[in-house]
């Protein structure tokens, strides 16, 4: 339940460079957020984002299939170690693993993910990384961008609750679309996670 004066406790998933939890940290830090980061989890032992969250002391840790090959066994122990943190919000920030009954249950509503598309285009299982951006390039779209979407059980059909728009330019390639798309992706995150700290203030008791 939320508390007055409480910062909103944020949990980061990511198995690359996890851009937008240092996006939204840097946010934390500088006040212009009212959240605090606490943990972040990697299904990859040796992601940029496992070894910043260790060096910005955040909890972190490497829990993948590789240490739970059942996938129930996995959902319970990302569940065990963010409710360990004290986690009341998680964003997915470049995580490329489907998320499990128990943590979407745990945290309905307040599961953020960022995709590099306007979805519902060129979203779902398989639509990742590169292969958004290839797929854009390959539609002929005038436009691409971000959305920023709560997380449900299906892959990326959740609501959305912000999107950014870019061009799609002559002569673009994946690396220029890529830069174009990700250099909008930390404020829209920004914007959206404001908009549950907004919502857990409007219904923290006086
Ligand atoms: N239950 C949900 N889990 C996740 C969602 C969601 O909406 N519901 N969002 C994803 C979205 N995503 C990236 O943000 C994503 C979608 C699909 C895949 C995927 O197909 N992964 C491959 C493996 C990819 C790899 O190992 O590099 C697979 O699972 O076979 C990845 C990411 C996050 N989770
Ligand atoms: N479907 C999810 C997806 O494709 N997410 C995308 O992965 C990238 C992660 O980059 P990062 O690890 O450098 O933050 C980001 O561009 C994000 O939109």
């Amino acid at each position: 339940m939320a508390a007055r004066g409480v910062p909103m406790k944020l949990a980061f998933l990511a198995s690359h460079g996890g851009s937008a939890a240092r996006h939204l940290t840097q946010a934390c830090r500088s006040g212009a957020l009212d959240a605090v980061p606490v943990a972040l989890v990697s299904n990859n032992s040796r992601s940029v984002a496992l070894a910043w969250a260790r060096a910005e002391g955040l909890r972190a840790a490497h829990l993948s299939s590789a240490g739970y090959p059942d996938p129930d066994d996995l959902d319970a122990a990302i569940l065990d170690f963010l409710c360990g943190a004290g986690a009341e919000v998680l964003v997915l920030s470049g995580y490329m693993r489907e998320l499990g009954p128990r943590v979407l249950g745990a945290f309905a509503g307040r599961v953020l993910n960022i995709h590099p598309s306007l979805l519902p285009r060129h979203g779902g299982r398989g639509m990742y990384g590169d292969r958004v951006h290839e797929a854009v390039l390959a539609s002929g779209d005038p436009e691409s961008g971000a959305t920023v979407h709560l997380v449900t059980a299906g892959i990326d059909e959740g609501p959305a609750l912000a999107q950014g728009r870019v061009p799609v330019q002559p002569g673009d390639t994946l690396e220029t679309l890529k830069a174009r798309v990700q250099a909008i992706e930390g404020e829209l995150m920004l914007r959206a996670v404001r908009q549950l700290v907004a919502e857990r203030a409007s219904m923290a008791p006086d």
